[in-house]
């Protein structure tokens, strides 16, 4: 089987605890072949760790780019800096890229971004893993299969504590999260998956209406958001974003789905269970394996690098979820009713054209 060579831009925490351990599983399909990082320390300690000689190790991610051994990048670099560096690599590599979430710091960036495909003649991946975790994808299944009948409205409540989580070895503890140059702060870094995952099961957003509450601390400008969202399919829904403290009360209220026929109930996204409760009284529990994400993306863009199938999760796609968190900042900020999304469906840059398309691009407003 072919190993595709991979440089790793930014070996940080994500590289660690996410990308990392889902290149060992697929290692038949990848070799982490070169590795850059700012830090020259952190750099020459992984190079130990994976067996790179120092010809492999960067400091200076434009010169990785010009490696002309590699197959692709996986760029893992602080929020503020996903666009920038992923223009630049693919500006000098050409070669297919892989970038974290969101996409861009604002939505100049992020727009921007969205054309990298189509200006470099690249494939571009956005690894918002919540896109490829199995729970979502069966969530969507379910609603389009009408298994709780026709869907009606959705509650999703997420509750994440950055001020206890900077104290600790989790990604809070990241200054650059601490004191974002990127708009929305943990509502763009953590929210963006709550809200990719929304879009992945509802599909395309009419409009939305968001309250917030203002606070003084930096990781955020609003410790929560209230947002009411109306998707195009007619389904409505709130979503609560709170990152500033803690949900005592179990179960949590999680995605609590009301359909005709009864409900879907995801407690948490790591619970590994979704619970399907129908009007008549049977109850059914479908198990999953939590945090496949990582995982998913990495075949899938080993397979779409193979030909077998297209990148699910594109910049044309993840646009929309990050133009959706910029969306609520002005709906909080302006006191408005803010429109999301052009058109029904998401059509990749290597379909255009083809004839089937409300437009080639519903996501580019
Ligand atoms: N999908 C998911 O579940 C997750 C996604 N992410 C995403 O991954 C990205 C990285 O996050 P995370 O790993 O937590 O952050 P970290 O700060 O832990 O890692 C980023 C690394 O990139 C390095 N770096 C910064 N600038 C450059 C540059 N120009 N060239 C090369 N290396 C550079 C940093 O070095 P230095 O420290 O010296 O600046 C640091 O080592 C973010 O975009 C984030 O949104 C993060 C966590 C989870
Ligand atoms: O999923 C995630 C967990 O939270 C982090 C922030 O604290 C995000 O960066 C990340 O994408």
């Amino acid at each position: 089987m072919k190993k595709l060579r991979v440089g790793i831009i930014g070996a940080g925490m994500a590289f660690e605890k996410l990308h990392y351990p889902a290149y060992q599983e697929l290692s038949d399909k990848y070799q982490i072949a070169a590795l850059c990082d700012a830090d020259r320390f952190k750099a020459d300690a992984w190079a130990g760790r994976l067996g790179l000689g120092p010809q492999d190790v960067y400091t200076d991610f434009r010169e990785i780019a010009r490696r002309q051994d590699l197959d692709l990048f996986d760029i893992m670099v602080p929020i503020e800096k996903n666009y920038e560096v992923t223009d630049t690599v693919a500006a000098i590599a050409r070669k297919p890229i892989i970038c974290e979430k969101p996409l861009a710091p604002n939505l100049r960036q992020a727009r921007a971004h969205a054309e990298l495909p189509r200006k470099y003649g690249i494939p571009v991946m956005i690894a918002e893993n919540y896109r490829y975790n199995e729970e979502v994808d069966m969530i969507r299944d379910l609603v389009r299969t009408k298994k709780v009948g026709d869907i009606l409205y959705f509650i999703q409540n997420r509750v994440v504590n950055f001020p206890e989580d900077m104290l600790k070895n989790k990604f809070p503890a990241r200054e650059w999260r601490q004191y974002p140059e990127f708009e929305g702060g943990a509502l763009l870094d953590t929210g963006v998956h709550d809200l990719a995952a929304l879009r992945h099961i509802f599909g395309a957003v009419d409009r939305i209406q968001a309250f917030g509450r203002e606070q003084s601390q930096d990781f955020a400008p609003y410790s929560v958001v209230a947002v009411n969202i109306l998707f195009k399919s007619g389904v409505i829904g709130t979503f609560s974003f709170y990152s500033a403290g803690k949900e005592m009360q179990r179960p949590l209220i999680g995605l609590r789905i009301f359909g005709s026929g009864g409900m879907i109930y995801l407690e948490e996204r790591d619970c590994g269970y979704i619970n399907i409760a129908h009007n008549d009284g049977k109850h059914e529990l479908l198990r999953y394996k939590p945090q496949r994400g990582y995982y998913n993306e990495l075949l899938n863009f080993y397979n779409a690098a193979m030909g077998k199938e297209p990148i699910s999760v594109t910049p044309e796609m993840e646009y929309g979820d990050a133009k959706m968190v910029f969306d609520i900042l002005k709906s909080v900020d302006e006191e408005k009713i803010v429109e999301v999304d052009r058109g029904y469906d998401y059509i990749p840059v290597y379909r255009a054209g083809r004839g089937t398309e409300r437009h080639p691009d519903p996501y580019l407003m």
